[in-house]
């Protein structure tokens, strides 16, 4: 009877137990286990409990909770008592041969081939859900005669200028924060060419006060032009993603997105649909008020993913000028899980490509994700 309240001492853990139950848990990303993908740091064992960081190449892992469920699970499976298992996460540049922005590891750009199909409106919102899921994030407005970042954070002042031609960036909602329209007016812009124009975004991406970013995500100008080309040509870029909704005629511009990313060699992660489908509120159904599978159409066509769809929603635009983005405003919705998984998915494929030490600049070939 009295033994019966007595805690039953276990043998103590050896370091190879441990190590050998944590290989058992694979990255579903990476397709690997975390053991061989050096993600087990600071293992500390004391008598039948374990201790140890893994360290993820993302804070956005969209499998971070599954993967310390699962080391948990392991360890214990193994014969420890207690687990703690501290998640963190380092993220690495994916790797670029052009120079690099100082304190910035990840360049994300945008683009969607033409205006007004909601580019601006994912590019902050995929910014803030990164920086949702704990990482360090920057949003820079490259749209040089519409900026429309200034209004989507609800700031329209100038920036200030540290010396040596360096800005500091405005901080909004947690991120830094940089648009032509901090510097610009409408009429100032409206007269500048495409050589100027180039200049200048080649300032703000190495003339700003970055400082340490995880993710920079670049809002392009709408089209595929000349200053569209060479921009991406000039900044080094990690990778790219391409919106489109669902139309066909959208498809077109969206094609001209890819083939633009594809000419300057910067790999594309895959597609995004917007304003895919629209849910009335009395039903769970989703009503296609524009063409559907759009989105999907060009993931088969280019052997890419359909990243996200998302929802077609008037709380998306319904900030009433306040500047205050939906994922601000609203904790639930369709499109709040749409974003979230939006980010997890582009930050573990970042992940992925900065793993493999062959990922320099891949030329179109290398895209496949
Ligand atoms: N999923 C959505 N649901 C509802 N409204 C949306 C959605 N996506 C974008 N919008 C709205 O559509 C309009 C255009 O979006 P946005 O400015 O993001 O497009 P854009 O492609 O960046 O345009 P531009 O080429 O002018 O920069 C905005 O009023 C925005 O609020």
């Amino acid at each position: 009877m009295f033994f019966g309240f007595m805690r039953k001492k276990r043998p103590a853990l050896e370091r190879e137990t441990v190590l050998k139950a944590l290989a058992r848990v694979i990255d579903p990303d990476l397709n690997r286990d975390i053991v061989s993908l050096g993600f087990v740091k600071n293992l500390v064992i004391k008598g039948d409990r374990a201790a140890f960081d893994v360290e993820l190449t993302t804070p956005a892992c969209p499998v971070k909770e599954q993967l310390k469920a699962q080391c948990e699970e392991e360890v214990k499976a193994a014969g420890a008592s207690r687990v703690d298992v501290n998640m963190t996460a380092r993220v690495r540049p994916t790797g670029n041969a052009k120079r690099q922005i100082p304190g910035v590891r990840n360049v994300i750009a945008v683009t969607s081939g033409k205006g007004g199909v909601g580019k601006s409106t994912i590019s902050i919102n995929l910014a803030l859900a990164l920086l949702r899921r704990g990482a360090r994030v920057g949003l820079l407005d490259c749209d040089i005669f519409g900026p429309s970042i200034p209004d989507l954070v609800g700031i329209n002042r100038p920036v200030r200028a540290l010396g040596d031609q360096t800005f500091a960036p405005h901080q909004a909602y947690g991120m830094n924060v940089m648009s032509m329209g901090f510097l610009l007016d409408g009429d100032q812009a409206a007269t500048m060419r495409g050589p100027m124009l180039h200049r200048f975004v080649q300032q703000f991406l190495f003339n700003v006060a970055w400082g340490d970013l995880d993710y920079l995500v670049l809002d392009l100008p709408p089209g595929t032009g000349d200053v569209q080309l060479s921009l991406t040509q000039e900044t080094p870029i990690s990778a790219g993603v391409v919106v489109t909704t669902p139309q066909e005629a959208a498809l077109r511009d969206a094609r001209k997105g890819i083939e633009m990313f594809r000419q300057v060699n910067v790999p594309v992660l895959g597609f995004i649909e917007n304003m895919s489908y629209y849910k009335c509120g009395k039903c769970d159904k989703e009503h296609h008020i524009f063409q559907s599978g759009g989105g999907q159409k060009l993931a088969d066509e280019y052997g890419l993913p359909l990243l996200a769809r998302i929802p077609l929603d008037p709380k998306i635009n319904e900030d009433g000028g306040e500047g205050v983005p939906v994922l601000i405003r609203e904790k639930e919705g369709d499109y709040v899980h749409a974003f979230g998984n939006l980010a997890g998915r582009v930050a573990a494929e970042l992940g992925r490509r900065s793993l493999n030490a062959g990922w320099a600049v891949p030329g179109p070939a290398a895209i496949e994700v």
